[in-house]
């Protein structure tokens, strides 16, 4: 397969009056065309950081301090804002969780999707709103909808207004942060069947941020799995349902209840995520993990390649065997 998207080595930090907050710290993962990848991790462990990172959306007190981000083979981090602005819907678009971020409330949704068009595509007005008329037909909204304000319109609709504008000059990825999390659990089922009905059409590819793991499974090849700023495990997702290598998105999958299969006690993970701006040495993890042992305290796990994915763990050694094994031979 392709790869459409490639970042390596992302570091995102945030200026705070207590001190600098490591938000994406050495985050590396690729994107294949066509493939939705989905980024998954408790609250405030860095998923929109680095989707804003990738989209250049950061603003301050966040900087980028280290890293790559390419699409394309082009490298986006050195782009002057003109060039960026060139390859904003275009080739890269985003989709956030609240619609009215997206959306300006005193436009009427038509002028707001010709005007996203006309801003890059060389065309008149009437082809724009024809354009316009397309895409509220791709994402099955009535047509009058196009003279209505934002605030005229569901939760739902809004969402689906700016999925079209999101698409509405084809671009390779579309990254979507929560896009469904607002939304009613039956607006969501349809918001994200349009979604998987849109990519199969167009084949765009997707990096797709929920709290919902379940969801995510359903919808993602593969999955990165962050924690307090690091990308501990990537792994596809039938790898996942059989049974996931670091043992924080183990305890990760066994919060959520299972999507088949009989019902059990949710077990959670005890704990809660350290502070960013202090993190623990080595294995930021191993204050919470059962499995730790005492170089996890000390040495920070590298990322090493284990069946399809990477894992960054020191259960696991070079070949992808766990470490215990691989000790206990050496011996
Ligand atoms: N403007 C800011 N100033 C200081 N710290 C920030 C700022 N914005 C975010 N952070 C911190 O950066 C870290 C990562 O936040 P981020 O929003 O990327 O996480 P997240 O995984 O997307 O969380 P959520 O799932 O809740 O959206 C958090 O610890 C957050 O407190």
């Amino acid at each position: 397969m392709m790869e459409l998207l490639k970042v390596s080595n992302l570091c995102i930090e945030y200026a705070s009056p207590r001190g600098i907050v490591k938000a994406a710290d050495g985050v590396s993962f690729a994107i294949n065309r066509g493939e939705i990848f989905g980024l998954a991790g408790e609250s405030g462990c860095g998923k929109s950081t680095t989707a804003y990172g990738i989209s250049r959306l950061l603003r301050p007190p966040a900087r980028l301090s280290a890293g790559s981000v390419k699409l394309e083979d082009v490298e986006l981090t050195t782009l002057s804002d003109a060039e960026f602005d060139r390859l904003r819907w275009s080739k890269i678009s985003i989709v956030l969780q609240s619609a009215m971020n997206n959306l300006n409330p005193v436009m009427k949704i038509g002028d707001q999707l010709a005007d996203s068009i006309l801003t890059h595509e060389p065309m008149t007005k009437q082809q724009a709103l024809q354009r316009a008329r397309e895409l509220m037909q791709l994402v099955d909204l009535p047509m009058d909808r196009l003279g209505s304000f934002p605030h005229e319109l569901s939760g739902g609709m809004r969402q689906r207004v700016v999925i079209a504008m999101a698409l509405s000059l084809n671009p390779s990825l579309v990254i979507m942060d929560e896009p469904t999390t607002a939304l009613d659990v039956v607006v969501q089922k349809g918001i994200v069947s349009k979604i998987m009905e849109l990519q199969q059409t167009f084949g765009f590819s997707i990096l797709f941020i929920t709290h919902d793991l379940p969801l995510m499974l359903e919808m993602c090849s593969r999955i990165g799995i962050m924690y307090a700023g690091k990308l501990v495990e990537v792994a596809s997702r039938e790898e996942l349902l059989e049974g996931p290598r670091h043992p924080y998105t183990q305890g990760l999958l066994r919060s959520f209840p299972s999507v088949s299969g009989p019902r059990k006690r949710l077990a959670g993970i005890p704990g809660s995520p350290p502070d960013l701006i202090t993190p623990p040495a080595g294995c930021r993890f191993h204050p919470r993990c059962g499995q730790a042992k005492p170089r996890c305290i000390n040495a920070e796990p590298i990322a090493l390649p284990v069946g399809e994915g990477v894992v960054a763990c020191h259960l696991y050694g070079e070949e992808g065997t766990a470490y215990e094994q691989a000790s206990a031979a050496s011996e």
